[in-house]
């Protein structure tokens, strides 16, 4: 990829077009690896439930654990250079989201639907395993949420971005083990920004954290 640095831009958007098809190739799964994946994720994640709550011996953890390493052995077997890239439902959505994404297991059970006009919204359970504060969810579980929800909704908008700024205000503890449900909608779009407001409510529908963004489509 040296050549990309090339004064001749027509020369360099050629190199970079190539290199682009290139990574997306190896980082796009068939339609059967991706479902086969949807459900191991599912699977990995109830594992790692099982581990945050287990009570069994020792003994029992150690074995279990020699068959977890012997798993990751298999899948290591044949590795790609990134997580998977693209959509299986047309949207667009990165398919190893740490917060969304059906293939990554470290997400949470957050499914995000972009709303026309700019805005996005969600209903999940998360379990024990994103506890904060005894009882209550990770501060900081909310913010990933909140901060994936929010530039789903400024892209929704047709104004995607990066976060340049996140403020949160935690108005009360969030519980787990309750339907939580997650709203975002965009205030305004001045040039390369877009502000979005969003926030989480309890099952009795009142507010436990409040969120604004700001997105900046970045200048290159
Ligand atoms: C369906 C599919 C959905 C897909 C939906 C996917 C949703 C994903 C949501 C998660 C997104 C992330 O996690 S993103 C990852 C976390 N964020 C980052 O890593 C961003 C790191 N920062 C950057 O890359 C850069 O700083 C940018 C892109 C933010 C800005 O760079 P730039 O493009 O060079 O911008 P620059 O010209 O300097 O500034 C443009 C204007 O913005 C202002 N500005 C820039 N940065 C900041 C800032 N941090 N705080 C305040 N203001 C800022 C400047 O003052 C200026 O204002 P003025 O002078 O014009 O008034």
């Amino acid at each position: 990829m040296s050549e990309a640095g090339t004064a001749d831009p027509t020369r360099r958007n050629r190199i970079h077009e190539v290199w682009d098809r290139r990574i997306l190739a190896e980082r796009t799964l068939a339609d059967d690896q991706v479902a086969a994946l949807a459900d191991l994720a599912g699977r990995v994640r109830a594992l790692t439930d099982a581990v945050v709550h287990t009570r069994v011996p020792a003994d029992e953890i150690a074995a279990v654990s020699a068959e977890v390493a012997a798993l990751t052995d298999r899948l290591s077997a044949v590795r790609g250079e990134a997580p998977p890239i693209g959509s299986h439902d047309g949207t667009g959505r990165a398919l190893a989201s740490p917060v969304s994404g059906p293939l990554n297991p470290i997400a949470p059970p957050v499914d995000i639907e972009p709303l026309p006009g700019g805005g996005a919204r969600a209903a999940f359970t998360l379990g024990g395993v994103y506890e904060g504060p005894p009882t209550f969810v990770h501060g900081g579980v909310s913010a990933m949420i909140l901060d994936q929800l929010l530039g789903v909704a400024a892209a929704a908008n047709g104004t995607p971005g990066m976060t340049a700024t996140l403020d949160l205000r935690y108005r009360r503890p969030t519980p787990y083990g309750v339907r939580l449900t997650a709203e975002a909608r965009v205030a305004r779009v001045e040039g390369r920004k877009t502000w979005v407001d969003a926030s989480i409510a309890a099952p009795d529908g009142r507010t436990t954290v409040e969120a604004t963004a700001m997105f900046v489509m970045p200048a290159r």
